[in-house]
């Protein structure tokens, strides 16, 4: 029988992509404050993320959770990210691990050590012949408050792992964006992620054995900073995409 698996965040453009490629795979349980503009596989739930009553409804008989929802802006402030991302997080996990879900996959964030993009460093380590590489073994350096709130959700999971048992994975997203790399867009061309490769990714981490993790979810792009091998390793990642690709577009 299929897993069944809840996606919060299913109306955002990352849920967009997962369905896109693994609609079909799963039994799907989708969880958005927004209610669906067009026809969704599955159930879908509307529901805020801080309401742990229904969260933890919406948690039962769930197998794996990929925990997307969250205010995704860069420039989001304080107030927002306090209670969208870490809190939103926090009964999430909670609501998890009291109902015996397997797994949980966390949309975590380049920002998440965005200032590791020094004025020395950049906009060098963007290009393919620059072997400067972050790895997931470094200490975060969030660029922003944004940022910050992804750290808190990666210690969030580390927490819950290590507490309950529960296994977990960081999806450190860099830039998703459908058919095409940024353009002119160094720095979102070395960390893009295709429509493709996010839909496999995501299928990894619910089929893939891990404890607690942290990769980075970028395509197999000629520029990058982000060292793809740990997902290569633990989830059996194989990118299909390359930014490089689409140099001539
Ligand atoms: N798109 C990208 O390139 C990247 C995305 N991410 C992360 O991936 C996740 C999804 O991002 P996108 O799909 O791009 O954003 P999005 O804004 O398109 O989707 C986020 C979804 O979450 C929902 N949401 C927000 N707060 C909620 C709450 N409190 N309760 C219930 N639903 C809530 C929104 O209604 C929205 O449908 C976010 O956590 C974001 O930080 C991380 C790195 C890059
Ligand atoms: O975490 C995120 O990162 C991507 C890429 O960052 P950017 O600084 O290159 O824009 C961003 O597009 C996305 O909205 C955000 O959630």
């Amino acid at each position: 029988m299929a897993q069944s698996v809840l996606l919060t965040g299913a109306a955002g453009r990352v849920g967009e992509a997962i369905l896109g490629g693994l609609a079909d795979d799963y039994e799907w349980r989708l969880l958005d404050r927004d209610p669906p503009t067009e026809d969704y596989p599955g159930e879908f739930v509307v529901a805020d993320i801080t309401e742990d009553e229904t969260i933890r409804e919406a948690m039962e008989g769930i197998d794996v959770v990929l925990h997307l929802a969250g205010d995704p802006r860069k420039t989001a402030p304080w107030d927002s990210v306090l209670t969208n991302n870490i809190d939103g997080t926090q009964t999430v996990f909670e609501a998890a691990v009291d109902a015996g879900v397997e797994k949980v996959a966390f949309a975590s964030s380049n920002h998440a050590v965005g200032h590791y993009e020094t004025d020395e460093r950049t906009p060098e380590m963007y290009r393919a012949d620059d072997d400067y590489l972050l790895d997931g073994t470094e200490q975060p350096r969030p660029g922003n408050l944004y940022g910050v709130s992804k750290v808190a959700g990666e210690a969030l999971g580390r927490y819950y792992h290590d507490e309950y048992g529960i296994s977990v994975v960081n999806v450190r997203i860099g830039n998703l964006t459908e058919n095409h790399p940024p353009i002119d867009y160094e720095r979102g061309q070395a960390m893009w992620l295709s429509y493709r490769d996010c839909a496999h990714l995501f299928d990894r981490c619910i089929q893939a054995d891990y404890d607690y993790e942290i990769v980075y979810g970028i395509s197999d792009n000629d520029r990058k900073y982000y060292s793809i091998e740990r997902a290569k390793e633990v989830l059996g990642y194989e990118p299909q995409d390359n930014s490089a690709a689409h140099n001539d577009d």
